[in-house]
């Protein structure tokens, strides 16, 4: 992965042992709070420089110290501050209580404040240290701000916010914009938690970036650092076998266009060779619609097992308009057996319900060459008990659901994350809301299945796919269907 802090993720427990670090190496550490409020004053100003009062919001941590810090920067340049803490600030400690101690303006309890128009609102109520549900009084204001429709700037964090995994706890803030220190936090690209930070900036408070190294979590913001130098490099030489033969496997006579998203969006990804394997009652329709890609009758298990006698037919999609049932399961397990790659989307994922484990043992014996592509319904049912775990982010979930299928997971949503078996995560931020839309996914397995067809290792063709994917749709624009969405399909090189 590439160095910068741009693309790094730390969940705010890592955050905190980084914090630790700093301090044990010497780092004055109201250095850094003052740092971290000065960034916040200066953003709101940036931001609101018509504002008539800025109502610092302070908790009883150091996210209330950063705001205090705040407070204090926009009071010297003779702005009008209104102060008003949640707690007893005599109990403040360390640095917030440092902080406290230089701020000039006198706070009133936070039950007492009454938003009004004209005010724009920093919220350094809870950040990192947010432990359970927000309390009454804060859930009260929050609604307060909310109705009075006032923009709010938070501090690392919109109060309610949990950094881990992105969920609301009882009540949050929905900030216009979110000022955070050194890396983002999961909560900043997990839904619902995106959806309430608004724009968000990463400031650099100065903690040496080894240290930030030395307590990450191989969990990162999806784009091409992380998979770039295993894409497939442009030979205008290469033969097309050498890019890879895809076969892409059909539906039954009504129900082969799924297939054909998937197969076209494969050749846009790159693969040399792409074929869709029909039943043979959907051959026809097959053969009307298809020009580049290569259409074949496939439909019982002895066609495949003589399809695969020809070992450049080495990358498969599984699952788009398939259907749920004993073909599916017989199919992948011969290929599984086969040594084959294989996306498994939609009706092929579904057709594992009730025995997931024949899935995570066919492909157990080797490095992984299965992609899982699950929306929240099918990742429930092939994993019920991570799916049904409230303690776990999403993050969580997709990595063991990767480590118990020995596959790359694309865990899909708004916030789509990729996780490999060996704990590597990714976050996807790219995606716009157009690509909710039918037959988005299959053109998704598609893409996944050219990649890897070109030799691309599970992990980094599920990667790259998605944000392929989320590429396209930012240019294909708001009226995309999933057939411009492929014409927007980039190769990488
Ligand atoms: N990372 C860095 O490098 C730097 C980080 N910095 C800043 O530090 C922030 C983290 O500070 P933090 O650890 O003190 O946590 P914070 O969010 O202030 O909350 C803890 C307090 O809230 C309380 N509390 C929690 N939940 C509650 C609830 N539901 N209801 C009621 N109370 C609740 C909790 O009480 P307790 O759970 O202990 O009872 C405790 O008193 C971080 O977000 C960033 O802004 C910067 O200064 C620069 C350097
Ligand atoms: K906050």
């Amino acid at each position: 992965m590439a160095r910068g802090h741009c693309n790094w993720l730390l969940t705010p427990s890592a955050m905190g042992e980084v914090d630790a670090a700093a301090a044990a190496s010497g780092i004055d550490s109201y250095g850094l709070m003052e740092k971290a409020g000065q960034a916040v004053a200066a953003a709101v100003l940036r931001l609101f420089p018509g504002a008539e009062r800025f109502v610092v919001l302070c908790g009883p941590g150091n996210n209330g110290g950063d705001g205090y810090v705040a407070a204090r920067a926009l009071h010297e340049t003779g702005a009008p501050v209104a102060l008003f803490h949640f707690g007893d600030p005599a109990t403040l400690k360390g640095d917030a209580a440092t902080a406290r101690s230089r701020c000039p303006i006198e706070g009133a309890p936070l039950d007492t404040c009454r938003p009004a128009p004209g005010d724009v609102i920093v919220d350094a109520i809870f950040g990192a240290g947010l432990a359970r549900a927000v309390p009454p009084a804060v859930a009260d204001i929050v609604q307060r701000v909310d109705e009075a429709g006032l923009p709010v700037v938070a501090v690392d964090l919109p109060s309610g916010i949990d950094g881990r995994t992105g969920v609301v706890m009882g009540a949050a803030f929905r900030a216009r914009h979110t000022v955070t220190f050194m890396t983002r936090k999961p909560g900043h690209l997990l839904l619902p938690g995106r959806m309430h930070c608004g724009s968000v900036e990463t400031f650099d408070i100065g903690i040496p970036f080894r240290l930030v190294e030395a307590k990450g979590e191989r969990l990162f913001v999806n784009g091409p650092e992380a998979w770039d130098a295993a894409m497939p490099q442009t030979d205008a030489a290469a033969h097309k076998f050498r890019r890879g033969h895809l076969t892409v496997f059909s539906g039954g006579a009504a129900a082969t266009g799924a297939a054909r998203l998937a197969a076209a969006a494969g050749l846009r990804a790159g693969a040399g060779v792409v074929t869709v394997a029909s039943p043979k009652e959907a051959v026809a329709a097959n053969a009307a619609h298809l020009t580049a890609v290569m259409l074949k009758a496939v439909e019982t298990e002895s066609d495949l097992a003589d399809y695969l006698h020809d070992e450049r037919r080495s990358v498969f999609v599984l699952g788009p308009g398939f259907g749920v049932g004993a073909k599916a399961r017989a199919f992948v397990t011969a290929l599984a057996a086969a040594g084959r790659r294989l996306v498994l989307d939609a009706d092929g994922i579904t057709a594992f319900a009730e025995d997931p484990q024949a899935l995570f043992s066919a492909f157990a014996d080797s490095v992984p060459r299965l992609v899982l592509t699950p929306h929240e319904g099918e990742f429930a049912r092939l994993f019920p008990d991570l799916a049904a775990d409230p303690a776990l982010s999403k993050v969580d979930r997709a990595r063991q659901a990767a480590a118990r299928a020995n596959a790359a997971v694309i865990y899909k949503g708004a916030d789509s994350v990729i996780a490999a078996p060996d704990g590597r995560a990714l976050i996807n931020g790219n995606a716009p809301p157009s690509l909710a839309t039918a037959g988005s996914g299959d053109v998704l397995a598609g893409i996944v299945g050219g990649l890897l067809a070109q030799g691309v290792p599970a992990f980094e063709a599920a990667a790259a796919g998605v944000w392929l994917h989320g590429d396209a749709a930012q240019r294909a624009g708001a009226g995309l269907t999933a057939e411009t969405l492929i014409n927007h399909i980039d190769r990488w090189h």
